[in-house]
């Protein structure tokens, strides 16, 4: 049924919000102030809808720069003016916050998307009279959108959708592959590193395929679920005055000056500390950088991510740095073993660290640190660190994920 809607506002994951049935509707793609026509969307979706045309535009809509846009499900928002969008971004940390009764300054939203994302997630899947697809999930369902060119990414990832589609289609092309493929791909110092997932046990020709496409498109190493294919050159990547070599699929933040930002926000909170303590630190973009003057303890649970942060530890120049596989959500580090630090820092999943932000609202340490990329579990989180007696001093919202819902935040403790 085709309607008239009238927009109040943008909501927290990007669409447009009406309140004017009295129930919030949700329209992707429409902005505050907007008349736009919808219609109902299929399945058990009561409280969205499909936008038609926009009858009324609001002067901050923008032509969006990518022709993707709108059916890709990889952006939300291309549609709108910087400004309006910035103050959107921070209003999600300032609003979830205030929501939660934390009392607190948001500082203005700060940049960091850099030259773009330099990891990507591809999808491959067979799309209708077998035709593979390779690109990104369609917005809010699992089709997939075969994509050749995405403006949103690090020229470092030059050739990745070309190499995508060639392993997804020697893949495909051996084999009846029927679940769909995952290609991750990350922009390394020596090449595109990927990580091939989705294709179950392969037979040895196929192995033998998939090198001769990595050779071909002079990949720095190619994985399937997280085992070696091919390596022809180390996938390293700089990280202050020392060089990680990537372990497959651990975790990388987005862009680079989304790492950058965050550990320079780190750095200037951690001040003058001697003894840090960063937690799920990673392959350790902040405990190398903070290791330029202050020993650094760090933990992870992907062991792959601490082997890589030993080495790397071993850069000259570098205090020590002790790093261990840990599962802080089953082993939080308790008081006792937080005695010895002047500061520590957080950096968990999006489920936050409650059980470890518990065992510090029990500490001693005078400085806490902790980023954050889902303003809820924070806000959670940080509830218990100002009930155990920390003040929050000014969050600063960072925007890596620029044209979507997520944001990262940095806030500092002390007591
Ligand atoms: C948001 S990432 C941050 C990593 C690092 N600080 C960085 O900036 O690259 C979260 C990290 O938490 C780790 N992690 C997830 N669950 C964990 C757990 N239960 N215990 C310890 N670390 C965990 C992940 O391996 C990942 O490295």
């Amino acid at each position: 049924m085709v309607e008239r809607v009238r927009i109040d506002h943008v909501g927290h994951r990007g669409d447009g919000v009406s309140l004017a049935a009295g129930n919030a509707v949700y329209v992707p793609y429409a902005l505050g102030g907007e008349t736009v026509e919808v219609d109902h969307v299929a399945g058990n979706h009561p409280d969205r809808r499909k936008l038609l045309a926009v009858d009324v535009a609001s002067p901050d809509r923008v032509e969006p720069f990518c022709p993707h846009f709108g059916i890709c499900g990889g952006c939300a928002i291309q549609h709108w003016a910087p400004a309006p969008y910035h103050a959107w971004k921070r209003g999600i940390v300032a609003e979830t916050l205030a929501q939660a009764g934390i009392d607190c300054d948001v500082a203005p939203l700060v940049d960091a998307h850099g030259a773009g994302r330099r990891r990507v997630t591809l999808h491959g899947r067979f799309g209708t009279h077998d035709v593979l697809k390779v690109g990104f999930s369609a917005a809010s369902s699992h089709d997939v959108i075969p994509i050749h060119r995405c403006p949103i990414l690090d020229p470092g990832l030059e050739g990745s959708l070309d190499a995508a589609w060639a392993l997804a289609e020697s893949l495909t092309s051996r084999m009846s592959v029927t679940k769909p493929l995952d290609i991750q791909v990350t922009a390394t110092a020596n090449g595109l590193d990927v990580d091939v997932r989705g294709s179950g046990p392969l037979p040895t020709a196929l192995i033998t395929a998939l090198s001769r496409v990595a050779e071909q498109h002079r990949l720095a190493r190619l994985t399937r679920h997280g085992e070696l294919v091919l390596q022809r050159l180390a996938p390293t990547v700089r990280m202050g005055r020392a060089e990680v070599t990537l372990p497959p699929a651990s975790f990388l933040q987005a862009t680079i000056a989304g790492e950058e930002t965050l550990a320079s926000l780190v750095a200037e909170r951690v001040g003058k500390a001697k003894e840090v303590l960063d937690l799920f630190c990673g392959v350790g973009p902040f405990a190398l950088r903070l290791a330029e003057k202050a020993r650094v303890t760090a933990y992870d649970n992907d062991a792959g991510a601490v082997a890589a942060l030993v080495k790397a530890a071993r850069t000259p120049g570098l205090k020590p740095i002790k790093a261990e596989p840990r599962d802080l959500f089953r082993r939080p580090l308790a008081p006792p073993e937080l005695r010895d630090f002047d500061a520590v820092v957080f950096d968990p999943p999006r489920q936050g660290a409650q059980a470890q932000a518990l065992k510090l609202a029990a500490s001693k340490v005078p400085v806490v640190i902790a980023v954050s990329c889902n303003a809820a579990t924070f806000a959670r989180d940080a509830r218990l660190l100002i009930d155990g007696g920390y003040r929050i001093e000014t969050v600063v919202p960072v925007d890596q994920f620029r044209h979507t819902p997520h944001v990262e935040l940095v806030a500092r403790f002390t007591r």
